[in-house]
């Protein structure tokens, strides 16, 4: 690629988009990359400022920019990701292919990004997203990248950056613990907003049960539950220290392993997870009824792409974990647990 003045550039072939702006009026391209100048085109680059023309030059050794973001564009996106062509301006924006749990490698991403020549924005992920959702956005800096250069970038590159994968269904247990419940006292009002959830997965409860605060009878409805095929299991209520609170209590006496009883989330700072033959129990505090959005939201995505929640997952989730609980909840669109 070489630069040449403008008045000498008809016949030529322009290297890259130029860009026109009439404020308030126009945002985009005056002249395509490609476009062979004619004489009338003149007047118009030197409008649009441009005294000086990049035209191309290219060979084998030299990559155009809108060539490396393509060949970018196929190293980052994995399963359930695309990205839209034509790139524009050496630019591509990479987008859900179907609704699912987006799954960002942070450290590759920054390797790539550290690596120069090209910058990749994302979204947050560990977050659901939905069918067309705009995840990244990737551009390559020059207009001509050397092949040695971009292959190097590409090697970076082990496996996918983006990846959205598929939800898979599941037949869930709802066990509503609560004295005041089972006697008649209350209205189950937990049971409603669990099934809520659980729509959002096109999953639905198989088993449901409202029980006493008995440590024994907690035990037995979840043993029943895994009986009647339930692949998660939601224990609601019971979660704080009060004496009559037999949650917890009734989900260790099954056996099951507790990954943890309690998060450094806000709301939700007393939730449960346990695993009992690979099926997940969840422990729900209260505030999962009352609250839009707490630490069962961050965690739940995961159990419908059969993903095995570490303690880690849980116990990391201090950095963002305060829910500000605003007016309009616009969740997953907020600092909630983007840490
Ligand atoms: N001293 C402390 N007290 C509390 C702590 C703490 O750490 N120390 N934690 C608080 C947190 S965090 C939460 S969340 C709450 C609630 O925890 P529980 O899971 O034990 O909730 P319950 O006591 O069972 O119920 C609270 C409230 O909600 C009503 N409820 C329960 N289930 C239903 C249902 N199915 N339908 C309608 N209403 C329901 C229940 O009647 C109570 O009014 O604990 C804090 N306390
Ligand atoms: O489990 Mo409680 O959420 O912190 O409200």
């Amino acid at each position: 690629m070489k630069v040449i003045k403008t008045e000498e550039a008809i016949g030529k072939v322009i290297a890259h988009d130029i860009t026109e702006i009439v404020p308030g009026v126009f945002k985009g391209i005056g002249f395509k990359k490609g476009h062979i100048i004619q004489p009338g085109d003149v007047e118009k680059l030197l409008r649009l400022g441009k005294e000086h023309i990049y035209v191309f030059e290219l060979d084998e050794d030299n990559i155009h920019e809108d060539d490396a973001a393509i060949a970018l564009g196929n190293k980052i996106c994995g399963e359930g990701v695309y990205f839209e062509e034509p790139p524009k301006e050496g630019k591509i924006n990479i987008l859900a292919q179907r609704k699912g749990y987006l799954k960002i490698n942070k450290e590759i991403l920054d390797e790539v990004n550290d690596f120069g020549d090209v910058s990749i924005a994302t979204i947050h992920g560990n977050r659901i997203v939905t069918a067309g959702e705009k995840l990244a956005g990737c551009r390559i800096i020059p207009l001509t990248i050397k092949k040695e250069k971009l292959d190097k970038m590409l090697n970076i590159i082990s496996q996918p950056i983006i990846e959205v994968k598929a939800l898979k269904s599941k037949d869930a247990a709802i066990i509503t613990t609560g004295s005041e419940v089972y006697k008649g006292r209350i209205t189950d009002k937990f049971t409603p907003v669990i099934k809520e959830k659980l729509r959002l997965y096109d999953s639905r409860a198989i088993f449901e049960k409202i029980v006493p605060d008995d440590t024994t009878i907690i035990r037995d409805s979840i043993l029943e539950a895994k009986a009647k095929g339930a692949q998660l299991i939601v224990v609601t209520g019971g979660m704080s220290v009060d004496p009559d609170d037999k949650t917890p209590g009734g989900i260790k006496a099954t056996g099951a392993e507790i990954i943890s009883y309690g998060s450094p989330v806000l709301p939700g700072s007393m939730i449960l997870l346990a695993y009992l033959d690979e099926i997940p129990i969840f422990g729900l505090p209260g505030c999962v009824m009352y609250n839009k959005t707490t630490a069962f939201d961050l965690l739940l995505p995961k159990v419908f792409i059969d993903e095995k929640i570490k303690r880690k997952d849980i116990t990391s989730l201090g950095y963002g974990g305060l829910c500000l609980n605003c007016d309009i909840c616009v969740f997953p669109n907020c600092s909630f647990a983007k840490g």
